[in-house]
């Protein structure tokens, strides 16, 4: 049978993973997909960059659109990363009768809804396993191999840099500067690292899973999102007193009231399988009402691992390319038809435990002010820890536990004990999960 053509536009580290694995590992590719899968053409911006990569066999051109609308492109492949002209790229491919697969979740939870809607209207596939956890085959597993199960909740580390900084910080005294300049060299953070640090990567990533998990729209603007940038390394200590490792987790939960869609630096106890996963390592645990606790691991970025992902999507596409449309797995899961409009909740009504670090001076009465306006606000402490008073500022830290609280009054508690006249400074608010 004919090979299938792609045409790959970008030629940076996720493409280079797609050509190398592409070219290894041809035959059994081939075995598997019932057809060879061949690089046509490739767009560059550097055609030196382009011929070092696919060598001189293959088209380089640098106009994008003569990628999308290559006449005998079958698939295209997004690898450009960017909401422009990402978008208008990917649009066009459609519009000329492509399937794409793309690795960019910035681009599929910005504009997801308004490509998948062109994508069904003409028939063909955008498929996304790399935009989410690299290497990972979670977008499979909830589109197909959970499709039994209501889903309960979804956690996950799912950002490699984030992921990397955080293990070098505390594994080796690392800073947080040399740590993250270490994970670009290495290729996992993106083009704008502020995306990895400040949790919005991570954010793009729960976005599609929640909307793959819960059959609701894609709804990027509804996740609250905080970063690392803001963690200090005294309270990754602190965790670790009580038993808990702190870790960057997207987290999407349905409610009775509706759906969460949170990132944040996340206290997990210590003895949880994700709270051990360190490095570029992603982790996502799912939870189905029927089949229980999942959990899946491998590399978040990186070349290959992220290669690997494309590559799978590619042959997805090309076993069904024959297909009739109405046959093929939905994109997100769900009938198209069959989305709903669950509500998405606010930070503010999020019930879960929490971690609170206070400095305070030391004097009588301290913490009976602070315990009575948690009482006030119906939060209950679970653990505390007070450290030795600092002979020359006279001051301590003050560490709180609490039991399951509501946001907006532990929202609530810390300002009013942010207004004591023994409380210096700003208090430490971090968010903790069970995972059971
Ligand atoms: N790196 C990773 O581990 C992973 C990345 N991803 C996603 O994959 C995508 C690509 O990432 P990555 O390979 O790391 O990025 P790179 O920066 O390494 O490569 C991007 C490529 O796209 C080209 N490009 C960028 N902007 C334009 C433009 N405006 N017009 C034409 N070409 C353009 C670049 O060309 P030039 O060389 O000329 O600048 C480069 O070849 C992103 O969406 C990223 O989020 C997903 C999973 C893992
Ligand atoms: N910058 C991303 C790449 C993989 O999506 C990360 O570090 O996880």
């Amino acid at each position: 049978m004919k090979s299938i053509k792609i045409g790959i536009a970008g030629t940076g580290v996720v493409a280079s993973g797609v050509v190398n694995v592409l070219k290894r590992n041809q035959e059994e590719i081939t075995r598997r997909a019932g057809r060879g899968i061949e690089v046509a053409v490739v767009s560059s911006r550097t055609r030196s960059k382009a011929e070092a990569l696919v060598g001189t066999g293959v088209e380089i051109v640098d106009d994008i659109m003569a990628v999308a609308r290559h006449p005998d492109v079958d698939i295209v492949v997004e690898t450009m990363g960017g909401y422009e002209p990402a978008r208008t790229f990917v649009l066009e491919a459609i519009a000329n009768g492509k399937h794409v697969v793309t690795a960019n979740k910035a681009l599929l939870a910005e504009h997801g809804n308004e490509i998948f809607k062109a994508a069904q209207d003409k028939g063909v596939t955008v498929a996304f396993e790399a935009a989410v956890a690299g290497g990972i085959p979670v977008i499979k597993s909830l589109r197909e191999g959970l499709s039994a199960n209501r889903i309960e909740w979804i956690a996950g580390i799912i950002n490699g840099t984030t992921n990397f900084i955080l293990t070098q910080m505390r594994e080796k005294g690392w800073t947080f500067d040399a740590a993250l300049k270490v994970a670009q060299e290495l290729g996992y953070a993106e083009a704008d690292p502020t995306f990895d640090v400040e949790g919005v990567d991570a954010a793009h990533k729960i976005t599609l899973m929640s909307a793959l998990a819960f059959g609701v729209p894609i709804n990027f603007k509804a996740a609250s999102i905080e970063g690392i940038s803001k963690l200090a390394a005294t309270d990754i200590a602190y965790a670790e007193k009580f038993g808990y490792r702190i870790k960057l987790l997207g987290i999407t939960k349905r409610t009775p009231d509706g759906i969460e869609l949170r990132v944040h630096p996340t206290l997990i106890p210590e003895s949880r399988l994700i709270a051990n996963v360190n490095g570029v390592m992603n982790a996502v645990l799912v939870k189905g009402d029927a089949v229980g606790a999942t959990l899946y691991y491998g590399a978040g970025a990186g070349a290959e691992p992220t290669g690997s992902s494309v590559i799978a999507d590619l042959i997805d596409v090309t076993r069904t390319i024959t297909a009739d449309p109405e046959h093929r797995v939905p994109h997100l899961a769900f009938q198209p038809d069959a989305l709903e409009n669950i509500p998405m909740l606010p930070l503010s009504a999020v019930k879960t435990r929490y971690y609170l670090r206070l400095t305070v001076q030391d004097r009588t009465g301290v913490l009976a002010n602070i315990t009575r306006i948690l009482a006030d606000h119906d939060i209950s402490v679970d653990a505390m820890l007070q450290t030795e008073v600092d002979d020359t500022t006279k001051q301590t830290h003050i560490v709180i536990m609490t039991h399951i609280s509501l946001e907006s009054s532990v929202d609530a508690a810390v300002q009013q004990i942010k207004a004591l006249d023994t409380v210096t400074g700003d208090v430490v608010k971090l968010r903790v999960e069970e995972l059971g």
